[in-house]
C-alpha cells in the first residue's frame, strides 16, 4: 500500500484488543445504520455490504459489482469501490465499541473490476494513537486469496456521540442501538 504519513500509525500506537462484546467468530457484524448507504438493510439503492469478523478485530466482506456501480462501461467506478473501503474500514472500527468518523481515506487502484465481479473485503487496525485509528482494507478479486484490486489506507477519528446530535440524527442512532450511551 502507497501510504501517506498521514494515515501511517506513529511510534507509540498500539493495536486494539478485540472487544469482550464483539461478536464470535464468523458471527455476522449488525449495520451500524439501517439507511447507511454502505451497509443499511433498509437503504434502496445502497451497497447492502454485510460482514463478520474472525477474530474479533479484522472484518471480511464480499461486494459483488452491479449495473448501478458502473464507471467506465462494463466496469466499477472508482468512488463505489472507494465507498466499499470506507465501509469495511468503518466496520473494523466499529468494532472497538467507540463512534469514529473517516478523517482521511486514502486508495489504490490496481486492477479495474468488472461488473459481475466479487470483492472480497478485509480491513484491520495498524494502530491506535489517542482518537486517532490507522486502518487499513484491501479487496481481491473473485476469492479471499484472489489478485488485489483495491488497497485503502485510512484515518478515522473518535468522536463523542454530540457529534451525531450536533451534525446529524442522534434520535435516529438512538432508535437502533439502545446498547450505546447516546446522552453526551
Ligand atoms: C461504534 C459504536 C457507535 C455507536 C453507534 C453510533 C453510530 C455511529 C454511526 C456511524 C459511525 C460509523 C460510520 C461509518 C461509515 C463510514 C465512515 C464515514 O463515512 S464517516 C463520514 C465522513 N466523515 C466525516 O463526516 C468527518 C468530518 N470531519 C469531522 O467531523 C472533523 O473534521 C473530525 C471529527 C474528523 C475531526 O474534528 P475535531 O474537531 O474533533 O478534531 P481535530 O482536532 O480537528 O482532529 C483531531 C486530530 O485528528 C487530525 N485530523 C483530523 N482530520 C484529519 C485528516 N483529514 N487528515 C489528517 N489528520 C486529521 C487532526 O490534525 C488532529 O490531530 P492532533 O490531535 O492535532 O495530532
Amino acid at each position: 500500500m502507497t501510504r501517506s504519513s498521514l494515515t501511517t500509525p506513529p511510534q507509540g500506537a498500539v493495536l486494539p484488543a478485540a472487544h469482550p462484546g464483539a461478536p464470535p467468530p464468523g458471527a455476522p457484524l449488525a449495520s451500524h445504520y439501517s439507511r447507511c448507504f454502505g451497509c443499511g438493510t433498509d437503504h434502496p439503492t445502497g451497497l447492502h455490504l454485510t460482514a463478520r469478523t474472525p477474530d474479533g478485530a479484522t472484518v471480511e466482506a464480499e461486494f459483488t459489482v452491479g449495473e448501478a456501480h458502473q464507471g467506465a462501461p462494463r466496469l466499477a467506478h472508482g468512488g463505489v469501490l472507494a465507498t466499499a473501503m470506507d465501509e469495511v474500514i468503518g466496520m473494523s472500527v466499529y468494532l472497538l465499541h467507540k463512534p469514529y468518523v473517516t478523517g482521511r481515506l486514502e486508495t489504490d487502484y490496481l486492477l479495474p473490476v468488472p461488473v459481475g465481479t466479487t470483492l472480497h473485503l478485509r480491513a484491520w487496525c495498524n494502530g491506535i494513537a489517542g482518537r486517532k485509528a490507522y486502518l487499513e482494507a484491501e479487496g481481491r478479486i473473485g476469492a479471499p486469496d484472489g489478485p488485489v484490486a483495491v488497497r485503502a489506507a485510512a484515518l478515522f477519528i473518535e468522536v463523542g456521540m454530540e457529534h451525531f446530535a450536533k451534525y446529524g440524527d442522534l434520535a435516529a442512532i438512538a432508535a437502533e442501538h439502545q446498547d450505546y450511551e447516546v446522552n453526551p
